[in-house]
């Protein structure tokens, strides 16, 4: 079983991230990690401490000579700004300098004092944070990894910011990911991600925050992933799930999603061909979006994010109440990223590059990664396929719904 956990606050001293049940022999270059939280970070619309923060890292245990020993893997990465935040962020008694007792609508603040009985919003917004996600792209590089040894290759671009919407015809190749990362809001459409741009600047300008939409395509996933069997183990259910667990993603899409609640069945479903030459079946589209019956279908696997507009605004207009003096009054205000949905997209990569991965090793077991590479290939040649290399630039795209 395929497991992490993630500890640490925002401006605490670091994140720490334990991955157990990694195959041994799985090859990690810690430049690859590096690599991957790099491209977190990325995104117009993003705050200031994107741009000073660093992501040092340090390769604590479960990786030697640059191969997993099948024991936890288990990663640190530093924060930048400790030392400003030490005095605040003490783990040892003492009181903070002041208190933030006037909760923002829309962020973890309340409703996480309430529960815990806190009263000071720090004490939850710290771990509330979207911060942590940087713990679990390291967690989501090691998925990958061991992905594309099964040939599955995991990307994602933005499909909508505020109002702008990209062209939904045009998707991503794996071979497309550099163009992605070099767009300003990682969108694959040039037309659209002018207006985004303009989208964002227009609402910095304004002190206020956006949301939108980012897709993550996965190629090469292998048949029989998940099952039809217990709800809990149904692969879109894992999915959404996984997404959901998302600071700010409110709702998850699989394939043609909402749209397909008002479609007829005729015009709905993939139909199904067999290939004689290759010997196996094929779907010309991928409108369920490589999953039927909570498994995967081989069909490429289309899963969407849609992130809400942030909560802490620039120029705080929200009504909120001081929950020292019950007065009225507007909500405080943190240094804030106007808009995150780029780096979501990077994240929900993650996410389904995690679930994959663990549905993986739950299927073709094993203990080294060489054991689950030839359980892998055996039951896809069972199949009647070729197993699958890592998809390329010069590989056709997928037809379109
Ligand atoms: C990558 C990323 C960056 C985020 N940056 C901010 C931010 O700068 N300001 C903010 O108010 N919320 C930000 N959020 C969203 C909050 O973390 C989230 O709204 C909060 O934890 C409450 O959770 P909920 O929206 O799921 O209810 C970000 C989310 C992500 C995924
Ligand atoms: C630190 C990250 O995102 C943070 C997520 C976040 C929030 O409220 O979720 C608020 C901001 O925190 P800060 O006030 O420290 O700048 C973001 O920068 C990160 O993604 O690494």
């Amino acid at each position: 079983m395929l497991r992490f956990l993630t500890a640490g606050e925002s401006h605490g001293r670091g994140l720490v991230v334990v991955v157990e049940g990694l195959p041994a022999g799985l090859p990690i270059e810690e430049e690859a990690i590096a690599g991957e939280l790099a491209r977190r970070r990325l995104g117009y619309g993003r705050g200031p401490r994107m741009r000073f923060e660093v992501d040092r890292l340090t390769l604590l245990g479960g990786i030697r000579h640059g191969r997993t020993l099948g024991s936890p893997v288990a990663v640190l990465i530093d924060n930048t700004e400790w030392p400003k935040w030490e005095q605040e962020m003490s783990p040892h008694p003492g009181a903070p300098s002041r208190r933030l007792t006037t909760p923002r609508p829309g962020h973890a603040d309340l409703a996480g004092m309430l529960k815990y009985g806190f009263d000071d919003a720090r004490d939850v917004l710290e771990r509330a944070s979207a911060r942590e996600t940087a713990a679990r792209v390291v967690a989501g590089c090691l998925a990958k990894s061991l992905l594309s040894h099964l040939g599955v290759a995991v990307l994602s671009h933005v499909v909508a910011l505020g109002e702008a919407r990209a062209d939904g015809g045009l998707r991503p190749g794996p071979g497309d990911l550099a163009r992605v990362d070099a767009s300003p809001v990682r969108c694959f459409d040039p037309v659209a991600e002018e207006a985004m741009v303009a989208a964002i600047r227009a609402a910095a300008k304004d002190g206020d925050s956006l949301g939108g939409v980012a897709e993550v395509l996965a190629y090469g996933v292998p048949v029989g992933l998940g099952s039809h069997v217990h709800w809990d183990r149904r692969l879109d259910g894992l999915l959404a799930q996984a997404i959901m667990s998302i600071p700010a993603i409110k709702a998850v899409e699989i394939g043609q999603g909402e749209e397909v609640a008002g479609l007829r069945g005729s015009v709905a479903h993939d139909a199904i061909e067999w290939d004689a030459e290759g010997g196996q079946y094929r779907r010309p589209t991928s409108r369920a979006g490589g999953i039927e019956g909570g498994m995967s279908t081989g069909a490429l696997l289309v899963v969407r994010a849609a992130m809400k507009p942030l909560a802490t605004l620039n120029r705080p207009v929200l009504a909120t109440v001081d929950v020292e003096t019950k007065e009225p009054t507007k909500s405080f205000k943190e240094r804030t990223d106007v808009t995150a949905v780029p780096a979501m997209g990077v994240v929900a990569e993650t996410m389904v590059a995690w679930v994959l991965a663990a549905e993986a090793v739950r299927k073709y077991g094993g203990d080294s990664l060489a054991e689950l590479v030839r359980n892998w290939r055996a039951a896809t040649e069972a199949l009647g396929s070729t197993p699958s290399r890592a998809p390329t630039v010069a590989d056709p795209l997928p037809v379109q719904p």
